[in-house]
């Protein structure tokens, strides 16, 4: 039973213009570390869906014609308010999760981070005045909000991954309706209960809980009425929403799959790197788009840094989240297990040796040791897919060419992470690897404040910093003439 501060931030109903509205059809929310139902949600499927946009069409002028000042108060207020309850709004989403309570927290003030960061940026909205190009014109540019936006969220940051996309459409003026991850509604709905507090308008931020994702998100990518579908999830599903868009020329902010590149080079300060490898790669179990997925070592400190990084995972605690002192929580399901299995048992079986963790935990169906492979080569399904969970894999290389080639050598372009202390080395690397970002001498790079996003099939678009709000702004350009 969760136990909160404040038992009404654990929502169950739709919310749909300022209502909280219940529905014929529900689902459950299961604890995936003890499998135990921890809610009943209302499914409000295609029809509360519809319903959302049309509330939310309606409220989007309205709210749009709010000054950015105005906008700022509300989001300053929300912000303070999930602040004020981020212990309850961990509570529920390690419930939903599984991620250590900690970790939780961390994700609950990162996602506030963006809130209040956007809350600035709303006062800031400013478009141009450019010199006619002939003497009676006056050139002018307005930036106005989109309009209506629907939002796809995953599972692994339930919390945050909507407040990064809800905070701009907030600031600039458009109007939101968000389906989660029917694996953790619980911490939209809260999120919701916060907004309306603050006193986010009816109709402005609407969250439809739904069993049935494909349904709901073709309804959200053909609806006339939504300007917009901004989705975080896999490439795969990415790429469905990228087509059903196309009838409705939407635009589309895509933040997709990872399968990050983590880079030793002999020069690097080598407890430094195992620090970062282990931040990077077993942050939230492993499930996080910009996990460290493969781990390139120069062969000069190879065996090296495969013996600091085996005496950090020794460290990790494997256990429920609630529990004080765990630092490593279960999978999302016995499906992903199931992923981490295959990748490491086709690893071993092309060479790869575990040098610990390796198996499933007595702890219960989820839970999957901390897993350290040595002897990893470039053709093994760990190097190529995204893993999502908590194996890391060694692979070793000769040369800075070689390592940039591998690096390179996949579809996908999020994030990666270079461990050197040859600046010139750093720049050519951080130059020529193909991701979105790239972690320095860090394994930790998510901020508010820097342009998270990828390249290639990692996605389109960037969520946070000064970039954020052009995803949800149109530009419009104004021709006065006859001015004699
Ligand atoms: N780039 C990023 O910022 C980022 C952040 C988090 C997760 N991810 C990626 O997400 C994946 C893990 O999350 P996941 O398993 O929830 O991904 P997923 O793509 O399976 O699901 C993401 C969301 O899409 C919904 N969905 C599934 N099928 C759909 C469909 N046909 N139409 C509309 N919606 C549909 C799901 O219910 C969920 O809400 C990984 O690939 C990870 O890299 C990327
Ligand atoms: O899983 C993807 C998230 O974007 C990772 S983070 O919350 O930005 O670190």
């Amino acid at each position: 039973m969760l136990m909160l501060k404040d038992p009404s931030l654990l929502r169950t109903q739709a919310y749909i213009n300022g209502a909280w509205v219940d529905a014929a059809a529900t689902f459950t929310v299961d604890n995936p570390a003890t499998g135990e139902v921890i809610a009943t949600v209302a499914d409000v499927g295609v029809a509360g869906t519809r319903a959302a946009i049309d509330a939310a069409h309606a409220a989007q002028p309205g709210w749009a014609a709010w000054t950015g000042k105005e906008r700022a108060a509300v989001a300053r207020r929300f912000y303070d308010l999930i602040v004020a309850n981020a212990d309850d709004l961990a509570a529920i989403l390690t419930a939903e999760m599984g991620k250590p309570l900690p970790e939780a927290k961390g994700e609950i003030l990162y996602g506030a981070s963006f809130i209040e960061w956007f809350a600035e940026e709303a006062k800031r909205i400013y478009g141009d005045v450019i010199p006619g190009h002939q003497r009676d014109k006056r050139i002018l540019v307005l930036k106005q909000p989109v309009g209506v936006v629907g939002s796809i969220t995953p599972w692994n940051f339930p919390n945050a991954m909507i407040a990064r996309k809800l905070a701009p459409a907030l600031a600039v003026g458009c109007t939101f309706v968000a389906r989660p991850s029917e694996l953790t509604p619980l911490s939209a709905l809260a999120l919701a209960a916060l907004a309306a507090r603050a006193g986010v308008p009816a109709g402005v931020f609407n969250v439809v809980p739904s069993y049935d994702a494909a349904a709901v998100g073709a309804e959200l990518c053909a609806n006339p009425k939504v300007a917009k579908i901004t989705f975080t999830g896999s490439t795969r599903v990415g790429k469905i929403l990228m087509r059903q868009c196309a009838d409705t020329v939407k635009k589309l902010s895509l933040e997709l799959g990872g399968n990050a590149p983590f880079v030793v080079f002999d020069d690097a300060d080598l407890d430094a790197a195992a620090d970062g490898a282990l931040i990077a790669k077993f942050r939230n179990a492993g499930q996080t788009c910009i996990c460290a997925n493969r781990i390139y070592v120069q062969a000069g400190v190879y065996d090296a840094f495969a013996k600091k990084l085996r005496e950090r995972l020794a460290t990790l605690r494997l256990g429920n989240g609630t529990e004080p002192g765990v630092t490593t929580g279960p999978l999302i399901s016995e499906a992903a297990v199931a992923k981490v299995e295959r990748h490491l048992r086709d690893a071993v079986e092309k060479g790869a040796a575990v040098v610990a963790g390796g198996r499933r935990s007595n702890l219960g169906r989820t839970f999957f040791e901390p897993t350290l492979l040595t002897e990893v080569t470039q053709d093994m399904l760990v190097a190529r897919e995204e893993t999502f969970g908590p194996l890391a894999p060694l692979v070793r290389f000769a040369t800075e060419e070689e390592a940039v080639a591998m690096c390179n050598a996949s579809e996908f372009g999020l994030a990666g992470y270079v461990y050197s202390r040859d600046l010139a080395r750093v720049w050519r690397v951080a130059e020529r690897i193909e991701t979105g970002m790239v972690g320095i001498n860090t394994g930790l790079i998510s901020t508010e404040v820097a342009p998270f996003g990828g390249v290639k099939q990692s996605g389109l678009g960037r969520e946070g910093s000064k970039y954020g709000c052009d995803d949800y702004l149109e530009t419009k350009y104004l021709c006065l003439g006859g001015i004699a």
